[in-house]
């Protein structure tokens, strides 16, 4: 049983992966329309210091946007603005510390981007871990659940009010989430969303990405409920080149090293879904939606149920010591 529990999420994992590599073996990746300017709006690019956060935040400060990059390595941040800038980018960017393995340090975070007054039009939660070891965060939390899922459901819910302020009902301020192809078979126990009882890294990511749809979804739904004008979309990039597979075990490593090369998409390519979701003028005042290689997808159909979603948004709450709104 054990064994079971343990296997059934790896062949689940690998058989998702096998299903979006085909599918990028016979189409293209969707090329960016051109995209509105962006001068005197903000974005913050959470994990935009590399692979798919980076040419995210390059992007959108290319197009003019005041860019600010949060991530939990300075080096690697102040080294994404300093490049971003070689490359004339019209946009200011600039590097804030977050560390999403910690709640106190997603507060902090919020804390410093409020005292600077500036609005926010875009949040991008990019920032995610896979397959990691087994280990908490300083909250004690599985550190995919807690990283990948709540640091970025406190963060979002922090910023609500700076999102709500500065959108407009024909410029809605965008919430974007990166998910993955793995949430399809994500399975989400609500009484062990930590997997206390039987871990699996390959269970645990898959439920983190459910989790983030889950998320997407329900907050899209009371943000329309109250009328904000802020939307909140979902986004699975496809299957990317990035240092995400860092912790594959070396057979794997070996395997994935020359299918990546003929199959997987640049880091570039990736981003594209998540550049689109957050500023093309074609989604002005969509939300909701699960984006695949820049068109709207069907999620999990367990991401269209309204009781799950509310349970799920009723324990992170409490986990993260939020009073449900
Ligand atoms: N690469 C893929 O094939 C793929 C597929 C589906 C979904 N995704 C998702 O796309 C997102 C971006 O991944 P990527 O492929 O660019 O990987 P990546 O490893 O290149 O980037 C991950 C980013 O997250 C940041 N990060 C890690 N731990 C953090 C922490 N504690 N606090 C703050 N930031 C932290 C890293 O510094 C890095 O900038 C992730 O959420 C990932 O799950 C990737």
């Amino acid at each position: 049983m054990w064994l079971l529990s343990f296997i059934l999420p790896i062949l689940r994992l690998y058989l998702v992966g096998v299903k979006v590599l085909l599918y990028q073996l016979f189409n293209k990746s969707f090329t960016l329309p051109v995209l509105p300017k962006q001068n005197g709006r903000v974005a913050i690019v959470t994990g935009g210091a590399r692979g798919m956060g980076y040419e995210t935040a390059r992007h959108l400060a290319s197009l003019g946007m005041h860019v600010v990059i949060a991530g939990n390595s300075e080096e690697d941040g102040l080294q994404a603005v300093k490049k971003i800038h070689e490359e004339g980018s019209e946009g200011k960017v600039e590097f804030l510390f977050l560390d999403l393995c910690s709640l106190k340090s997603v507060r902090q975070f919020v804390q410093r981007f409020k005292a600077r007054a500036l609005p926010l039009h875009v949040l991008v939660n990019n920032a995610g871990i896979m397959l990691v070891p087994e280990g908490k965060t300083e909250d004690g939390f599985e550190l995919h659940f807690g990283l990948n899922y709540l640091g970025h459901f406190l963060l979002t819910n922090l910023l609500l009010d700076k999102l709500k302020r500065s959108g407009r009902h024909d410029a809605c301020s965008r919430v974007v989430t990166m998910s993955s192809a793995t949430h399809y078979v994500g399975r989400l126990n609500m009484e062990d969303l930590q997997g206390r009882s039987c871990y699996s890294a390959h269970g645990a990511y898959s439920q983190s990405k459910l989790a983030l749809v889950l998320f997407t979804y329900h907050l899209q739904e009371k943000l329309t409920a109250a009328g904000f004008p802020v939307t909140s979309n979902a986004v699975d990039p496809g299957m990317v080149d990035t240092d995400l597979y860092n912790n594959l075990c070396i057979p794997a490593q070996a395997a994935k090293k020359p299918v990546a090369k003929m199959l997987f998409r640049t880091p570039a390519e990736g981003a594209s879904t998540a550049i689109l979701a957050a500023i093309a003028s074609q989604l002005e005042g969509v939300g909701g939606c699960y984006f695949y290689n820049g068109e709207r997808a069907k999620s999990a159909d367990i991401t269209y149920d309204h009781n799950v979603r509310a349970e799920l948004w009723k324990q992170s709450c409490a986990l993260v010591g939020l009073q449900e709104a």
